[in-house]
């Protein structure tokens, strides 16, 4: 059933209540999802976006009673992942000349995913402007890695909808459409599940693309996106807190997760947290068992912590392959300007902490002293535990995170007050963060360690995203 969203859009999307993993089993999708097409019927008849592939024949079915399928003007895909493009097959069996408007980048991943090269598509740019009618246009504006590289958005203009895709959006099921009909924290607290997993990494970006927007000064009524609500009350409030989360965004907060063969690790994981709590009550302190826990919601405390510590015992000289894979997720999350320490139990010659300390300075935190423990601790290493906590609480307080004592941030700060005519000067590519470092590594694409910028040929292509020189940026 469709639901009214303005006077000539139309929501036409797909529920769906009882999924509960989305990426394979990547996103716990607790409170289920939604997949937001939408048919708008001005002059021409535009369907934005489609739904997840799973409902092609009902999504196909339903619009086939809202609208003459013949009748629709043009098909825009704002991104081609399956969960928006994935009824895009179905459909086309019944309308195979319509147009479809996405970017370049999206006539390769719909190509890819669909095989049908033979489609008509329209690539757009940002600022392209398609008239549909009734004095009313759609604006398009890129977004590569918001967060694929075939991402975009659209404007209408007139009703001043943005429709924005994943941006803004949140893996929430609710038969109330809009913002302002759900339950507030529900909301938020899916919204900042889906930045601290999805867009984290692109923090940087999404600062850039945000005042991209801003600057071409139009008017905002909704915010139409693709999981979720649609935000007609106060729409730009999630503009906002997008902004603050891509601002390296933290609370007073601390978070501790390990895995433990015999508890001994969980020990010290209880006591190191009484040691903080008794040096800083107000710090918000958690803690959980990387095995029995959702791992999105531990990912999602430690974006809104200031430190996060992280044991393991030892089991066959390494750590515990749970916290290896949630190390693993950090690495790819690339938080910024967060501290880190490890801690374990060992039997006799130790190993996995020492790991943990590596793997933490490899993600880019700013890694304090760690602490290990010989078997199961006795009081004496458990008030060594609390001891710790205190230490924790006093020096993550004590140097506020903004100064970055010594450590990885403090290195990275370092290189950016590097000028840009430095010939030795890392680069970022500003769509996928992926770094060019001159000074280290293994050859790529045949270019040696140690070749400055200037010297890269014209040819090169990130290694994250494979866009050109061109989005790279002095760090
Ligand atoms: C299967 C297994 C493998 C182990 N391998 C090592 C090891 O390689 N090196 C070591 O120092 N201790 C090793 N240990 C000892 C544990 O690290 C030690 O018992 C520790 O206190 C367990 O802490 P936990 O209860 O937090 O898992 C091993 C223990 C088990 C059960």
């Amino acid at each position: 059933m469709s639901i009214q969203v303005t006077n000539t859009v139309h929501w036409v999307g797909q529920k769906d209540w009882e999924i509960r993993d989305f990426h394979g089993t990547e996103y716990k999708t607790h409170r289920g999802s939604s997949y937001n097409s939408y048919l708008i019927r001005e002059g021409k008849n535009v369907l934005i976006d489609t739904v997840d592939h799973k409902f092609s024949r009902d999504f196909v079915a339903n619009l086939a009673l809202e609208i003459d399928l013949e009748t629709l003007d043009y098909i825009i895909i704002n991104h081609a992942e399956e969960d928006h493009a994935g009824a895009l097959t179905e459909l086309m069996a019944r309308i195979p000349n319509t147009p479809i408007y996405c970017t370049s980048q999206a006539i390769d991943s719909i190509t890819g995913h669909h095989h049908h090269p033979e489609w008509r598509f329209h690539t757009v740019k940002t600022g392209d402007r398609l008239d549909i009618g009734n004095g009313r246009q759609l604006i398009f504006i890129e977004t590569p890695m918001l967060h694929w590289p075939d991402s975009m958005m659209t404007y209408m203009t007139g009703d001043a909808v943005l429709f924005s895709n994943d941006a803004f959006g949140q893996h929430y099921c609710d038969e109330h459409l809009f913002n302002d009909e759900v339950d507030q924290a529900e909301l938020y607290e899916q919204c900042a599940r889906y930045y601290a997993n999805i867009l984290t990494p692109f923090s940087r970006l999404v600062t850039a693309k945000i005042n991209e927007i801003l600057a071409f000064d139009l008017p905002l009524q909704m915010i139409a996106t693709s999981h979720g609500v649609v935000w007609r009350d106060n729409p730009t409030q999630i503009v906002a807190q997008y902004l603050t989360w891509a601002a390296d965004y933290q609370e007073d907060r601390i978070t501790l997760f390990y895995d433990t063969m015999s508890s001994n690790t969980r020990l010290m994981a209880d006591a190191i947290a009484q040691g903080i709590h008794s040096a800083d009550p107000s710090v918000a302190v958690k803690i959980y068992n990387v095995s029995r826990h959702d791992k999105n919601e531990i990912l999602t405390q430690i974006f809104r912590s200031k430190g996060v510590l992280v044991g393991s015992s030892t089991m066959n000289n390494v750590m515990m392959p749970k916290v290896a894979g949630m190390l693993e997720e950090l690495a790819g999350l690339r938080f910024r300007n967060k501290k880190a320490s490890a801690f374990g139990s060992f039997g006799w010659t130790g190993g996995a902490v020492d790991r943990i300390q590596t793997r933490l300075m490899d993600a880019g935190f700013d890694v304090a002293l760690s602490l290990k423990t010989q078997w199961r601790p006795d009081n004496a290493a458990l008030e060594a535990c609390r001891e710790h906590g205190r230490k924790i609480a006093r020096d993550w307080a004590l140097h506020p995170l903004d100064e970055a004592p010594a450590g990885v941030n403090s290195e990275l700060d370092a290189r950016a007050a590097t000028p840009a005519a430095d010939a030795g000067v890392s680069m970022l590519c500003t769509v996928c963060q992926w770094v060019y470092e001159p000074a280290i590594g293994e050859p790529i694409q045949d270019i040696a360690p140690g070749t400055a910028w200037s010297d890269v040929p014209d040819t090169f292509l990130c290694p994250g995203c494979a866009l050109g020189k061109d989005v790279f940026d002095p760090l």
